[in-house]
């Protein structure tokens, strides 16, 4: 049984949304658990959050509204505005009923109440943003952060007006980074003697890579290899039916995958979305990469994380615009069937990995460092020196800010 520790915070860690928000999350509440820290997660009421929340019988989960920013002038403004509020009087409950003193944004317009709250509470206030640029949430969070920690190095520029930003990777949960007895080939029947293609679209699926592979089955057959395709939920049925019709190839095709460490085990070569909480396990599991960023991202994020990737040599970036049957089906032959190239990329997929990204983040929260004084935003000092600017708890309501209009419907 873990000890009390006569420090003891508690944190609240909010994490809904998304898998690229909550599975890291997870991976910071685990690791401040296991110090003797009292952690509640803030999950959304979404199926993806149930399905990662199911796995961690010993972490505490609270639900709040998934909040999604619409358009400015959408009628859904005003359902937005007040599920804020909803959420920014609920997490103050919580935050005085648990005398949480610190409050962790992983990301998206979830995790602005909970921050607001913990602003007004005075408890000390970061947020994670795992990916290459920021998302609007993001920017508008940092405004009520005091510490503001980047996934990659390469987003710190974005936040150079806030005076504690700070590079620490993005936490992979610990159900992958403890090394499994059991044997993944086994796991998923298949053959130790073949390479094996992982097909992943982060935590819903990818519509746009699921069709092409589904056309690049045959050439996969004919360089044998096997396929480990992970479909996503809505994409399940369809995909199953065109293996179906290539039986010959071994293969193993699954709507969700709960032992995503596994899956990283068999892989040789992985085609995916570059989502930042995947490329983070990627690295973890040196594993190379196509990555095909999904185009709809905001801010085509995808991409820019991906080149971060790609330009490390661990990953090759392919547009979905450049994506075909035979130009996939090249790639794959041109890695899988080059043993020094694959390697070349694996190692270099390591060198991203960072392994004590969640025990940066728990450090950081237990330091209790005291809140930099607040200075007028002309004094603002350079990126990742620390101290400096707290945000001012002004409100400065979301209102302000644009909303995405990109399509959300295609993955
Ligand atoms: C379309 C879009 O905007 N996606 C964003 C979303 O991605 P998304 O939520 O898809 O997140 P990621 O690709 O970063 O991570 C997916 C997570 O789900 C897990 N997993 C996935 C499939 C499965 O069967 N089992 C499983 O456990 C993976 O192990 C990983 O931990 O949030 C990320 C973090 O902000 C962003 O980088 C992505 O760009």
């Amino acid at each position: 049984m873990k000890s009390k520790n006569p420090k003891s915070l508690h944190v609240l860690i909010a994490c809904g949304g998304t898998g690229g928000h909550l599975f890291p999350g997870i991976a910071v509440g685990e690791v401040l658990s296991a110090r003797g820290h009292d952690v509640t997660l803030l999950i959304s009421e979404k199926k993806i959050d149930s399905i990662a929340a199911s796995g961690h019988k010993d972490l505490r989960f609270e639900k709040m509204p998934f909040l999604a920013m619409p358009r400015p002038w959408s009628p859904k403004m005003l359902g937005f505005l007040s599920g804020l509020w909803k959420g920014m009087a609920q997490c103050r409950k919580i935050i005085r009923q648990n005398e949480v003193s610190v409050v962790l944004g992983m990301g998206g317009f979830t995790s602005f109440a909970p921050l607001y709250a913990g602003k007004k509470e005075k408890c000390r206030t970061l947020i994670h943003e795992s990916n290459a640029i920021p998302g609007k949430a993001n920017k508008l969070n940092a405004r009520y952060a005091n510490t503001v920690l980047c996934g990659l190095e390469a987003c710190i520029p974005h936040f150079s007006k806030h005076g504690d930003v700070r590079a620490v990777g993005t936490p992979v949960r610990s159900a992958m980074r403890t090394q499994s007895q059991e044997d993944p080939y086994e796991f998923f029947k298949l053959d130790p003697s073949k390479k094996t293609l992982l097909i992943m679209g982060g935590s819903q699926g990818a519509r746009g890579v699921n069709r092409v592979v589904g056309m690049t089955l045959e050439q996969f057959e004919k360089m044998g290899i096997q396929v480990l395709h992970i479909a996503g939920p809505t994409d399940y049925e369809e995909v199953r039916d065109v293996y179906a019709k290539h039986l010959m190839l071994s293969q193993h095709v699954a709507a969700f995958c709960h032992r995503m460490d596994m899956a990283y085990r068999v892989a040789d070569l992985a085609i995916a979305r570059s989502g930042a909480s995947s490329m983070s396990e990627l690295a973890w599991f040196g594993v190379p990469s196509v990555l095909i960023p999904y185009p709809f991202a905001a801010d085509d994020h995808q991409t820019r994380n991906a080149e971060v990737f790609a330009s490390a040599g661990a990953a090759r970036l392919l547009t979905e615009k450049e994506m075909n049957a035979d130009v996939l089906a090249d790639i794959v032959r041109e890695i899988l069937m080059n043993p020094e190239r694959a390697e070349e990329m694996k190692r270099a997929a390591q060198k991203m990995a960072v392994r004590d990204s969640a025990e940066k983040i728990a450090d950081l929260i237990e330091k209790g460092e005291p809140m930099p004084a607040p200075v007028s935003s002309s004094t603002v000092k350079p990126a990742s020196t620390g101290g400096g600017k707290t945000p001012s708890t002004k409100p400065k309501g979301p209102s302000n800010h644009k909303a995405k209009s990109k399509s959300k419907h295609r993955r």
